[in-house]
């Protein structure tokens, strides 16, 4: 029988709206200097855009994007003719592998609200082929344990609910909501890196019963510690728990390129830039929907 070693937060930064893309507001978590490396995440944003902004045309190689709509509309559409239209409580997986070039802009007027998280991938898998994994709203697994406990399982396990979500990169990722009481105990598996991100409301989380409000990243303690147990102090208490086995090799990232050596990222631009390896038609290619 393992102990229940409970995780801490030894960690809280608050993030702050900044503008990235093409007038898109994101609160940017990983991915900023106070929270670079959480191994193997590269970068969580908690985006909030309105048409005509968005993200036009940009490639990605080496790594996976984790698009997890909370409210609104959004469309994406890459340069090989894959298109989607994404939902609140939509999710789209997307293995970049050797190369995505795609966009990802606003349905409507109506604000387009959501999480996007970056994985990275093992060497092994960087230059895999692109692929999807789309799960409408009413697909992704969800869990009840007990009133006024709604869990959404994106990736990983939860009170015995799985997600069938692959992830190369093994990944673990909650959609919580806990009325104000309630409480919750989540296993995240030993030797992970494990984070929360906190969306609205309030809540005690961790060993410690570290009080945090929206829009913290609060990094856990992985010193064997089993599970991260969180109770809510409002009824709008509204948090993502994530965590991934860490890859332990070197990153070299250039924007949406990540590798493991500066001559992969010079390939990686040269690439694209002649339309190679994988990025065959980009330099020809425009999106419809943002243009
Ligand atoms: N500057 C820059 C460079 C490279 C990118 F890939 C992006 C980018 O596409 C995003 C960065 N945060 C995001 N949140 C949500 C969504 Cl849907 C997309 C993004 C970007 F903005
Ligand atoms: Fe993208």
């Amino acid at each position: 029988m393992t102990a229940r070693i409970a995780r801490n937060v030894i960690k809280s930064v608050l993030s702050r709206p900044q503008m990235d893309g093409d007038g898109a507001k994101v609160y940017r978590s990983i991915g900023t200097p106070a929270l670079r490396n959480l191994d193997p995440f590269l970068m969580l944003d908690e985006f909030d855009v309105r048409a005509p902004g968005g993200f036009p045309d940009h490639p990605h190689r080496g790594f996976e994007t984790v698009t997890y709509m909370l409210d609104g509309e959004f469309l994406h559409e890459d340069f090989k003719g894959h298109k989607g239209h994404l939902k609140g409580g939509d999710l789209q997986w997307m293995t970049a592998g050797r190369g995505i070039l795609h966009a990802e802009i606003p349905a409507n007027k109506n604000p387009s609200h959501g999480l996007q998280l970056w994985v990275n991938l093992a060497a092994k898998d960087k230059m895999i082929e692109p692929s999807y994994q789309e799960l409408p709203s009413h697909d992704v697994a969800q869990v009840s344990p007990e009133e006024g406990v709604d869990i959404r399982v994106i990736a990983g396990e939860s009170y015995g609910v799985h997600s069938p979500v692959l992830t190369r990169t093994p990944t673990m990722y909650i959609d919580v909501k806990l009325k104000k009481g309630k409480a919750i105990e989540q296993v995240i598996p030993d030797n992970f890196t494990g984070f929360i991100y906190t969306i609205s409301g309030e809540a005690k989380f961790g060993g410690s019963n570290h009080i945090s409000e929206a829009h913290h990243t609060l990094v856990l303690s992985n010193n064997g510690g089993t599970f991260v147990p969180v109770e809510s102090l409002s009824d709008d208490c509204h948090f993502v728990i994530i965590g991934g086995k860490p890859i332990g090799e070197p990153i070299v990232q250039h924007g949406p390129f990540v590798m493991n050596t500066t001559k992969e990222i010079y390939q990686a631009f040269e690439d694209y830039q002649k339309g190679r390896n994988g990025f065959e038609g980009a330099s020809k290619w425009l999106s419809s929907i943002a243009h």
